[in-house]
């Protein structure tokens, strides 16, 4: 493979990562140098066991700034997938003599009098196009990255192409109960006014709770009010420092840490005993604070918790409000089911909903894939939607591996048990109200939950009838669809068995 060869390849990778137009019309303009070992303009890559050091040659000096800073290191990663070999990459200048403004290409020109809307830049940052413009002509003219402000811009719009904020997770979209008011008030509190309220505020819970969708919709209302908001992952923050430091550009990482108005981080805990990251976080999180800048910080457990994290830090993290989230109790389940249902223009009926918002307890995140599973399943069968498709559709997916395993006992204790009344009773002959009622509970349950016939179930409560257990199963059916209060009980029997 020959230099050229090399280039073009590297360019066409280039092309998955959104790039400006001016560095684009840069990098096309570019060539690399043959390295000195070469005799025949063919790479020997096997001799380069020591990695290969290519140079960039661009055509002006504002180019030769622009991609050395902002992407030889990408380049580098793309030319050492290209080559197998460990690649080092320097950038030069051909007409370095030329002083710097009069290097200026027609499309660069160009580019500085676009707006960054039509530089292609998703708008997650505002940057008026004045305010751009004259940065950018700052920018070209000045020959150098040598300004925090100069950064500052070109970094935004940089930024930009990486920040994205699922456009669902929004507060409109977030379904507030009282496992998750506080955190929920708390988000809507920074977001309304950053750096004034709590700061920073560190949201904690277990997996599928809400955390990223509530520092998502901080970060839209952030955006909408022409804030610089940054989300960011704590893994992304640990490589992007790991890559600082290996690229000497940690004055860049800083910059552009300290430029954001609200800074959201996702998942602190993965930071705990990462030196160099906690290093460089504590000096980002004091330098935010000390500028009132909004600082948003997820984790999957308390500070206190976050087995060893710096002690400086975790005293930070505990300087504004801690809130938690705590796994939905059943109406909220329910009513994230039906928004979630409205949403994908899914009609579910409420008896289905309870039974889904039954089942999956304690992640939202399950609750919806149930929700999107039913939907598959009930397409790829073409049948109407009933308790029956929903109970087949979450056991072929293997959701149900405690109700397969539940017996008729189980359910008729558990029915005995909420009713305050014993199995014995249930079993006999007594026609009671107090008893008649949970037999025919249990009955139901039991249809519903096992694989039992109705002669079975009729013969385990004292050899009845299968029509008499027809006969209850039905009534129980059509009783819950007019009473609220049944189901409710229903839902809370099926709850306890889930969990035993
Ligand atoms: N209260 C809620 N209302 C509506 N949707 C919710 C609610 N809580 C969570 N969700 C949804 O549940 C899914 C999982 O939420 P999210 O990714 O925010 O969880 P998380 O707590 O960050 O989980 P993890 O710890 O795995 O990162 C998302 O699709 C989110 O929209």
């Amino acid at each position: 493979m020959n230099t050229a060869t090399i280039w073009r390849t590297t360019l066409e990778r280039l092309e998955q990562t959104a790039v400006d137009a001016d560095s684009k019309a840069w990098l096309q303009d570019a060539h690399l140098a043959s390295v000195p070992y070469l005799d025949d303009g063919d790479i020997a890559l096997d001799q380069a066991d020591q990695g290969v050091h290519f140079t960039l040659q661009v055509p002006n000096t504002q180019a030769c700034n622009v991609i050395n800073n902002r992407w030889r290191p990408s380049l580098e990663e793309i030319l050492t997938e290209i080559t197998g070999q460990v690649v080092t990459l320097s950038v030069s200048s051909e007409d370095k003599g030329l002083p710097a403004a009069q290097n200026i290409s027609t499309e660069a020109q160009a580019a500085t009098q676009r707006s960054p809307a039509q530089n292609n830049y998703t708008a997650y940052f505002d940057i008026s196009p004045h305010q751009s413009t004259q940065a950018e002509l700052q920018y070209m003219t000045s020959g150098s990255m040598a300004t925090l402000e100069d950064w500052d811009n070109e970094q935004r719009a940089n930024m930009l192409m990486h920040n994205r904020l699922n456009p669902r997770y929004t507060f409109e979209a977030f379904i507030v109960g009282n496992s998750n008011r506080l955190a929920h008030a708390a988000s809507l509190a920074v977001a309304e006014a950053p750096g004034e309220s709590y700061n920073p505020l560190f949201l904690y819970g277990g997996v599928g709770l809400g955390k990223t969708h509530l520092l998502h919709a901080i970060g839209h209302l952030g955006v909408q009010t022409g804030l610089a908001v940054l989300y960011v992952s704590s893994e992304q923050f640990t490589n992007e420092i790991v890559n600082a430091i290996r690229y000497r550009t940690t004055e860049e990482f800083r910059a552009k840490y300290r430029s954001v108005d609200i800074l959201l981080v996702d998942d602190i805990q993965f930071i705990a005993g990462k030196e160099s990251t906690e290093e460089e976080f504590f000096h980002t999180f004091n330098s935010l604070h000390e500028m009132s800048k909004q600082i948003v910080i997820c984790s999957d457990r308390p500070p206190k918790a976050i087995v060893s994290l710096e002690e400086r830090l975790r005293s930070r993290f505990e300087w504004g409000l801690i809130a938690d989230i705590q796994p939905p109790d059943l109406e909220t389940r329910m009513a994230i089911l039906r928004v979630k249902s409205d949403l994908l223009n899914y009609p579910i009926p409420d008896e289905i909903i309870a039974y889904i918002a039954s089942r999956v307890q304690t992640n939202i995140r399950e609750l919806e894939g149930c929700l999107n599973r039913l939907m598959a399943y009930q397409q790829l069968h073409h049948t109407d939607l009933t308790l029956d498709v929903a109970r087949a559709a979450m056991s072929s997916l293997g959701n149900d591996n405690r109700e397969a395993s539940l017996n008729g006992r189980q359910i008729a204790e558990a029915v005995a048990d909420y009713y305050h009344t014993s199995l014995e009773a249930m079993r006999g002959k007594q026609r009671d109200k107090h008893i008649v009622m949970p037999r025919q509970i249990a009955m139901y349950l039991i249809r519903q939950e096992t694989q039992a016939s109705l002669l079975e179930i009729g013969q385990f409560f004292g050899g009845r009838d299968h029509s008499t257990v027809l006969h209850a199963c039905e009534k129980i059916e059509r009783t819950l669809n007019l009473n609220p209060g049944l189901r409710r009980e229903i839902i809370a029997i099926r709850e306890q068995l889930l969990r035993e």
